[in-house]
């Protein structure tokens, strides 16, 4: 299909100062210049994918605000993934089997900056006066980000900024079915805070909480790089997730925890160089399938736990 003779101009009229629009005198006047008014980012496209018609949202969201849209390629615009989607949804509407309309579909647009964006895409067949394709675009940029916060945040121990204890459950899950699998070894390790009530009752809560700050960021360090995940598991249980770590290894990163938690101090709490923390821990590890499921797993690195608490506290208790 061939282009017709378009011209864009960049004026001062309208409501962003910025209008694209064809020959006054052709049929495509009246839908150039309504898609100027319309608060989403439009689109008129021949069957070819070529542009005919973009309103000044659309030249914003593409980052085309210097050279015109018209004649360019829209699907040059999608990201190479999304490019046999769009012509899926093409075919649909195409067909006219169902709907005149598509839509709205997730994809990724590359702008003319280079910039990828995620948008919604909807795409409308316009059968009058020739076959065309109506592309409403909604950038999902502000959405994506906000989701992404709140996944974060509803993955996060606000107190520590470790994972919390959802976030554990579902990947212990994971890497139980992944080590498993291959059989390779998984370690888990719970830890809890020795006589944590004595602690707040001495200092008050306010103390409570910068300490349990201080031990995660302990275990933090003690934890070795390949270690998938370190958690608040309760109040003051906190948990490592080891996957490819059996129990020699897991019992070499519990020590280094037991160290850095020994070492804390709370001078700069104002707080006696007296005041130090202990911890105990249990571990557990899968190695050839003692464990049916991986809450039996846990199970036992807790009953392991409370055995070291049994055993006088800051001590180390494995499963076997
Ligand atoms: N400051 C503060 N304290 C907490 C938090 N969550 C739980 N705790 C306290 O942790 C303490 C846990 O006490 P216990 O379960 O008796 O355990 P413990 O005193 O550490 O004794 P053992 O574990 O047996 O060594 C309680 O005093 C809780 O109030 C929190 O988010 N902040």
């Amino acid at each position: 299909m061939s282009v017709a003779p378009f011209k864009s101009t960049l004026s001062a009229e309208g409501n962003s100062g910025l209008s694209v629009s064809r020959d006054e005198n052709t049929a495509d006047f009246n839908i150039n210049r309504f898609i100027q008014y319309l608060a989403e980012a439009v689109l008129v496209v021949n069957t070819d994918g070529v542009i005919e018609c973009a309103n000044a949202k659309a030249a914003l969201l593409l980052n085309r605000i210097e050279r015109p849209l018209l004649g360019e390629s829209w699907p040059d615009f999608l990201h190479d993934r999304c490019v046999a989607q769009y012509q899926g949804l093409v075919k649909i509407v195409a067909k006219q089997v169902l709907s005149l309309q598509t839509g709205p579909t997730e994809m990724v647009i590359r702008c003319a900056n280079g910039e990828l964006k995620d948008i919604e895409l909807s795409v409308s067949f316009l059968s009058e006066p020739e076959a065309r394709l109506l592309l409403i675009l909604r950038d999902l940029t502000r959405q994506k980000a906000e989701f992404e916060q709140l996944r974060r945040q509803a993955a996060t121990d606000a107190l520590t900024g470790l994972a919390n204890r959802r976030s554990f459950d579902e990947q212990l899950l994971h890497h139980w079915l992944q080590c498993t699998a291959a059989k390779r070894p998984l370690s888990v390790i719970i830890i809890d805070i020795d006589f944590f009530k004595q602690f707040n009752d001495s200092y008050g809560h306010i103390q409570g909480d910068a300490c349990l700050r201080k031990v995660a960021r302990a275990i933090l360090q003690a934890m070795p790089l390949d270690a998938q995940l370190a958690a608040r598991y309760g109040g003051e249980e906190f948990a490592l997730i080891l996957p490819n770590y059996n129990e020699i290894k897991a019992l070499a990163v519990a020590r280094e925890v037991q160290q850095a938690v020994r070492q804390l101090q709370f001078t700069d709490a104002a707080l006696p160089a007296s005041v130090g923390i202990t911890v105990s821990q249990g571990i557990a590890s899968e190695i050839n399938g003692q464990f049916r499921t991986s809450t039996a797993l846990l199970c036992a690195a807790d009953t392991a736990l409370y055995r070291a608490k049994a055993d006088g506290r800051d001590c180390i208790n494995t499963s076997c």
